[in-house]
Parts: structure tokens; sequence; C-alpha cells
């Protein structure tokens, strides 16, 4: 399929000089829909996976989708004040900005196989903060997984001790 049909290009959004990259087409479309899943499962080489760790908010698009089919557990990485119990923090920049992301204490155990999934890898920051959470509560990242790479913004480099894979690259 080809999927970078499905994915359009919005100028100047949500700052001005970012081209996003808007998935929307991808996802209202049933059949692409349904064939990214498959593709994003291909990726994974039929690693082992106990949970599978998506972020905020266009990382949920897929991620439950993958763990369900996988019969893996999903993790939900929020922004923060978003999750009620005891959290990690872990501060990250943006190609637009700088934030934090969290996550839920026992949420991982020592030793987990985890699959990290999110829509966009572009500067690295959302997925590197991720894996650290992932680190810090003993997890094993099986491979990050991204449906869109933009290549030109040097995310691998900064992933560079974890094994990652994407669907589409720019
Ligand atoms: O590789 P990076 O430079 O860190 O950028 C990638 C992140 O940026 C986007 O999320 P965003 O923070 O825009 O939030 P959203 O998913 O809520 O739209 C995207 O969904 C990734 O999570
Ligand atoms: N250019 C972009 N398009 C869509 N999502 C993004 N996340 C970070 N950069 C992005």
């Amino acid at each position: 399929m080809d999927f970078k049909s499905y994915i359009r290009d919005i100028q100047d959004f949500p700052k001005e000089g970012v081209v996003f990259k808007d998935i929307t087409p991808l996802l209202k479309n049933g059949e692409a829909l349904n064939q990214t899943v498959k593709a994003l499962l291909e990726l994974l080489d039929d690693k082992n996976v106990d949970k599978v760790v998506g972020m905020e908010s266009r990382g949920f698009f897929f991620a439950p989708l993958l763990a369900s089919k996988l019969g893996a557990g999903f993790v939900p990485v929020r922004k923060p004040g978003k999750l009620p119990a005891k959290t990690l923090q872990q501060s990250y920049d943006l190609e637009y900005g700088k934030d934090m992301l969290e996550v839920h204490q026992d949420s991982i155990k020592k030793g987990d196989k985890i699959l990290v999934h999110d829509d966009v890898l572009a500067t690295g920051g959302t997925a590197l903060a991720t894996c650290e959470l992932i680190k810090r509560l003993g997890g094993e990242i099986v491979q990050c997984n991204f449906l869109i790479e933009l290549t030109f913004l040097n995310g691998a480099e900064k992933l560079k001790e974890y094994p990652i894979k994407s669907l589409i690259k720019y």
C-alpha cells in the first residue's frame, strides 16, 4: 500500500516553519488503517512483547491496536498531571517546544519486554524520554516503532542505543 498517499502536509502548523504530517486521512480510511496496523506489526519480526507503550496523544491511535493484536498490555505515557496514581517524570525537547512526560510507577515490571510506539519520530526527544522512563522501571525495550520518521531531524541518532524501525520515511 502507498501509505504516503494517505498523509498530508500542513504548512506552518502548529507554528510557523513547521510542516506538519497529518495522518487523519489514513486514520479515517478503514483499509488504510487495517494495512497500517499489519505493516507496523511486521516491523516487529515476531519479537515477544509483554507491553506496548504509547505516547500521548497521537501514540494512542495505534499503540492499543498493536497491543491487542499482540495479546500484550497497553501502557500510556502522558503529559504532566493526567495520570492519577504515582508517576515517574522525565522532561524532553520537541521540534516545537519543551514538555514533560509521565508514566505510572506500577505500569511496567522489571524484565517486561516493551514495544514503544509513536506516530512520528522527529527530533527524538519524546521517544528518548519515554525509553528513559521505561529503563528506570526496569523494562527491556525490544523495539521503538514509528509510523513516520522525519529523517532530516536526526531522531534516530538520539535513539542509537535502542532498536528502532519506521514504516514511512521522509
Ligand atoms: O521526536 P520529537 O521531536 O519528540 O517529536 C515527536 C512527537 O511530537 C508529536 O507529539 P506532540 O508533542 O506534538 O503531541 P500530540 O501527540 O499530543 O499532538 C508526535 O506525536 C510525537 O509524540
Ligand atoms: N512535523 C511534524 N508533523 C507531525 N508530527 C510531528 N511531531 C513533531 N514534528 C512533527
